[in-house]
């Protein structure tokens, strides 16, 4: 096929996707509790909280007296016969009381969303300090089951969406409510007709409201899982933009990117279109609340029932009824978003937890054992078929095998990447399902394939291994590790930030970084998932110098993928299909089973091709320094 063609199809595969996405079964929330879930984060700040909603409602009332004044000034104006008849002293006293009012409704307001702020950036600051913990509290099949688009959606730009609308809602929100009511009963006291003439829009208004919102919710639903797949997209994107690149897909051509942001597009205008005639007419009828007491304030004027400045007061209570009124229609809208974004961190927050001990159980020894271990990452699918396992405490104890034996997945168990099905994993006769998750990370020391430097320095990726070590400590292990000499390279040093390093540094070197990192943390057990791709025999040496350095003394588990590194090992597992199949020393293997001397072959032969036919053998030789 063409690349034109290609192109063609992936077009229109995204024309396709787009045009589906407005009819795509959004999937329905239920939002009800959101309220309390909220809440139960505000832990910290409910005082404050509180102080907010005294000081809002303080500003509302405040913010009548002015109406009350002029009130008073045109009484005073309209109960003279002449200019000269007017006590200035009066109007001059309410236009003071106005002012100092308005003042003190002002000031109040700040000092409510001063409050009401800090409030909510707490709240939202608990919210994904709770997402947190319970990603890190979860077993990581539960943990990854998210995407990481999703979870970058809610933690960041949900969470970041709604920190205004909760920062004023929580004052405002009460505040306008009960502004609007003070001034329908404000209205009731001057003439029960004229509350009516006030809120008769109300109900129309809402009406229209009502007929225009239908299916709102599932319009809100389908919008949300738009906007969640355009996350996810761009992520996915970004992240593989060298896989991307590499099968020349060009932004325009990579149907899933495009039909993502078309989707989105298209989604939002369809439901403006058939949303904004209803909601633009309710927003434009409610706050006509003059059309209904004019006329009727000057019908009762004209009856002698109203007086000049009750019906001067009216005409300013209907234009100050607007504000909260209008708002009330936006808050719906406001509401809903932060509804919305706390059901959907309720889905993360109610992820199961791993069960754990609460105290540090005493270990009797460093050695790890697995008995019976079956595990299926997926249900009815087993991958681990009653594993049994045991590392002595300070021994090398290696897990070869195929790709996809399961190998990795035995290290994952370990460490309680996941959790067994059956059987059991313990660390000193303690089953490590029993102690904290805390202890067993002090315990053991992982370095796997997927290690990945996190944001900040490459000093402070490694520093992370033990908070609080001495800079004489991180240079040491860094030292042990072998870093000096490619860190030397980098013009900032130690100080070289990891994103802007990831590129600068090959993956050995990125392992390396790793390995100083777990020299540092000195955790008595070592899991060692070699890396597969760094087959380069000079940084495969020093990888193995460092490793050696990292288990001097410790219990330690290789999962290799280069059987010329655990030719020295004290015992090797051979791996096949979910099983351990049979152990030994490498001569002991090399002799008794077939599928380990036949992947020594090809591991001799894979080497040769590498770098030479002694290689293989320099190799070997080198494997022996291990440990
Ligand atoms: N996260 C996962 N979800 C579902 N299946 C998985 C997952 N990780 C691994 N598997 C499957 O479990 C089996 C064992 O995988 P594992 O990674 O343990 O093998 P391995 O021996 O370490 O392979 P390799 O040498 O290629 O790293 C494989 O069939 C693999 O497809």
């Amino acid at each position: 096929m063409s690349e034109n063609s290609t192109q063609d199809a992936s077009e229109d595969e995204a024309k396709r996707e787009a045009r589906s996405s407005s009819s795509r079964k959004a999937r329905t929330r239920n939002t009800r509790g959101w309220f309390k879930t909220l809440m139960s984060f505000a832990g910290r700040c409910r005082g404050r909280m509180i102080l907010a909603e005294i000081l809002s409602i303080i500003s509302v009332f405040s913010g009548l007296v002015p109406f009350y004044s002029i009130y008073r000034i045109i009484d005073e104006a309209t109960s003279v016969a002449s200019p000269a008849e007017m006590s200035w002293d009066v109007v001059m006293f309410w236009v003071g009381i106005a002012i100092l009012f308005y003042a003190l409704q002002q000031l109040f307001f700040a000092a409510s969303t001063v409050n009401s702020h800090i409030s909510a950036y707490t709240i939202l600051g608990s919210l994904r300090e709770g997402i947190a913990t319970k990603l890190m509290n979860a077993s990581l099949g539960t943990a990854r089951s998210k995407s990481i688009g999703n979870l970058k959606n809610l933690v960041i730009d949900r969470i970041e969406q709604i920190e205004i609308p909760l920062a004023h809602f929580i004052p405002e929100l009460s505040a306008n409510l009960l502004l609007a009511l003070a001034i329908v009963v404000w209205f009731v006291v001057i003439d029960w007709r004229l509350a009516l003439a006030c809120i008769v829009t109300v109900p129309i208004g809402l009406l229209v409201l009502t007929l225009g919102m239908q299916g709102y919710y599932k319009m809100y639903d389908g919008y949300m899982d738009e906007q969640d797949r355009v996350n996810s997209v761009v992520v996915e994107y970004i992240e593989g933009i060298h896989v991307v690149k590499a099968f020349n897909q060009a932004t325009s051509s990579y149907a899933k990117f495009s039909s993502a942001v078309t989707g989105f597009l298209s989604y939002t205008l369809e439901w403006m279109r058939t949303s904004w005639v209803a909601t633009s007419l309710a927003m434009s009828v409610l706050p006509t609340t003059l059309l209904g007491v004019v006329p009727v304030g000057i019908a009762l004027y004209l009856g002698g029932e109203l007086d000049p400045a009750s019906f001067g007061l009216a005409c300013v209570l209907a234009i100050a009824v607007v504000t909260p009124v209008t708002y009330l229609g936006k808050a719906f809208n406001d509401i809903n978003l932060v509804a919305y974004c706390i059901t959907d961190a309720r889905e993360f927050l109610e992820l199961p937890e791993l069960t754990q001990g609460d105290k540090p159980i005493a270990v009797a020894d460093y050695g790890v054992e697995i008995s019976d271990a079956r595990f299926s990452y997926i249900d009815g699918v087993e991958v681990l078929h009653g594993v049994d396992l045991s590392v002595p405490a300070g021994s090398f104890t290696a897990l070869v095998g195929p790709s996809g034996s399961g190998k990795s997945t035995i290290a994952r168990l370990i460490m309680r990447h996941w959790d067994v099905d059956s059987g059991s994993v313990s660390i000193g006769g303690v089953d490590v399902r029993k102690m904290p998750l805390s202890q067993l990370s002090s315990l053991v020391s992982v370095v796997s394939q997927d290690d990945f430097l996190l944001d900040g320095t490459l000093r402070e990726n490694v520093a992370m291994g033990r908070p609080g070590a001495s800079d004489e400590e991180i240079d040491a292990a860094c030292r042990a590790a072998s870093c000096e000499e490619f860190i030397g390279r980098l013009p900032k040093g130690w100080d070289t930030p990891a994103g802007e390093a990831g590129h600068a540094l090959s993956g050995g070197e990125r392992q390396r970084i790793c390995i100083a990192r777990a020299i540092l943390k000195d955790a008595p057990i070592v899991v060692f998932d070699e890396a597969t791709a760094f087959a380069d025999p000079e940084n495969e040496a020093r990888i193995q110098r460092s490793v050696a350095r990292l288990s001097e003394g410790k219990t330690l588990v290789v999962i290799a993928h280069r059987l010329s590194t655990i030719t020295a090992a004290d015992c090797i597992c051979v791996v096949n299909d979910g099983q351990i199949v049979a152990r030994g020393t490498h001569d002991e293997l090399l002799a008794q089973n077939d599928l380990y001397a036949s992947m020594w072959k090809a591991h001799i032969g894979a080497a040769d091709w590498a770098a030479g036919s002694h290689v293989g053998e320099a190799a070997a030789q080198e494997g022996g320094d291990a440990r």
